[in-house]
């Protein structure tokens, strides 16, 4: 598509999707949930063609040399599909969100005023190269009475289309108006900056993904955005800590799904626990091929780490890499943390509650964690049936995005005549 067709094309997806939302947010519950159960069967029916596509993506990525952690989260096998329909199912079981009230007051006048919850509107997305995050943004989407604009990984893009078809479908047969779920089908990056200046059609900007993306649609959207931003993890293990858990957290919190923004990066070590644990935590990530990095404190117990730089406390690997740091006490980890952190998941292992309480309390992250791995920050996880993202920063919503995520709220007022004096 040239320049000026790819922007009459995203401007047409746009309207029709702001047109949509009269529909969509008067929807009852029932035929949302209608939509979400044939989304989920058609799901489960269609895993052949949704698998054939995923190959034909994941074969170009890998010759593309795109690296495996990446490759993992592109990919979508027999599991993974009846997760998303699993997911669809979970998202129909949770309490719709519209219409309901937050609070009501009787004025000394006879009004009566009630805050009550309704959708956004239509909202933007533009996220990573992970098909299942299709389905989810759309069962959310549409549970919270929203109208939605998506914009996928283009190494994704075919996989992608057999979902959005499968949405459509469903939509159809729940007769729900299809025009409340608009994928822009292609993959110029400039259909992004046409998307952002859509003030009149979408009410709000979701961008997940790489710190470039977040810092382009940041300083170049006229709609206000939801930052989902990366995550560069941390796991503090405190000189109280339970030698077993803080090992088996470390492990699972770096190695379960390590292509994931809430997997650790950096481990922080309390100098007078580091001769107890740096062994075996070095030889346990060893074992499964986890490359080290580590500060000159590390580097004096594992001889063949490499010496971690400045940039190496930013960086988020997203890979079997990590760094470790022994640092002398609590406030050290917390600094340290605020300082380099990218505010997602930080965690503690410790048997102290005060330490435990300071660093839950000091610490400047949307989910600080106390004995658990960071994994765990997903909307799923949560309860939340899916997630749209993960909010990093902290107007609207921070943390997991679930329904109430998307949803404003409207103040409503019944008189009987009164006016103002
Ligand atoms: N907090 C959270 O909830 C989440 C955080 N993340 C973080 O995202 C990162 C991984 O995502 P990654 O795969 O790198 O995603 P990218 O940022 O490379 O891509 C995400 C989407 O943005 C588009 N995009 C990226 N840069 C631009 C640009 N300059 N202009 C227009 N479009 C752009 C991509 O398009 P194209 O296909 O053309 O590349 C893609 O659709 C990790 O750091 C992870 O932690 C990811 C998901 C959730
Ligand atoms: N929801 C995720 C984590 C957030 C996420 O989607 O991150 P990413 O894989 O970096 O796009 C999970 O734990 O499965």
């Amino acid at each position: 598509m040239e320049t000026g067709e790819i922007k009459e094309y995203v401007e047409k997806l746009c309207r029709e999707g702001k047109e949509s939302t009269y529909n969509i947010a008067s929807l009852d519950t029932n035929t949302k949930n209608n939509f979400l159960n044939i989304l989920s069967k058609k799901l489960i029916e269609s895993e052949k063609n949704i698998i054939s596509a995923n190959a034909s993506d994941i074969e170009a990525a890998r010759q593309r040399g795109i690296s495996s952690s990446l490759i993992d989260r592109m990919l979508l096998d027999h599991k993974r599909i009846v997760q998303m329909a699993e997911g669809c199912k979970k998202v129909s079981y949770l309490p719709d969100p519209i219409g309901s009230v937050i609070f009501g007051v009787k004025r000394p006048n006879g009004l009566e005023i009630y805050c009550k919850r309704v959708p956004l509107g239509c909202i933007g997305v533009i996220y990573e190269a992970r098909p299942n995050v299709t389905i989810e943004i759309t069962t959310l989407a549409i549970k919270s009475g929203n109208a939605v604009i998506l914009k996928g990984g283009s190494e994704v893009i075919s996989t992608n289309k057999v979902l959005v078809e499968l949405i459509k479908e469903s939509l159809k047969e729940a007769e729900i108006d299809e025009r409340a779920v608009q994928f822009i089908e292609t993959t110029d990056r400039s259909a992004v900056d046409v998307l952002l200046k859509q003030r009149g059609f979408i009410d709000v900007i979701i961008p997940r993904g790489s710190e470039g993306l977040i810092k382009h649609v940041v300083e170049n959207s006229y709609i206000p955005v939801i930052e989902t931003g990366i995550g560069n993890c941390h796991l503090y293990i405190d000189e109280s800590a339970n030698v077993e858990m803080a090992l088996k957290i470390a492990i699972n919190a770096k190695t379960q799904r390590p292509s994931v923004c809430n997997s650790i990066e950096k481990v922080l070590i309390h100098k007078n626990i580091a001769s107890n644990i740096l062994v075996p935590l070095v030889m346990e990530f060893k074992k499964r091929d986890v490359q080290i990095r580590g500060c000159q404190q590390t580097l004096k117990y594992v001889k063949d780490a490499i010496l971690a730089t400045e940039e190496d406390w930013y960086k988020e690997y997203h890979d079997l890499i990590v760094a470790i740091k022994i640092v002398k006490d609590l406030r050290e980890a917390i600094s340290h943390i605020n300082k380099y952190g990218s505010k997602h998941s930080e965690a503690i292992v410790s048997e102290n509650y005060s330490s435990i309480r300071r660093f839950l309390r000091d610490v400047d992250a949307s989910a600080v964690y106390a004995n658990a791995s960071t994994r765990f920050t997903d909307g799923g996880e949560f309860g939340f049936g899916a997630e749209v993202g993960i909010s990093t920063q902290k107007l609207h919503v921070r943390g997991p995005m679930g329904l109430e995520a998307l949803t404003t709220m409207k103040y409503v007022i019944f008189g009987n005549g009164q006016i103002r004096t």
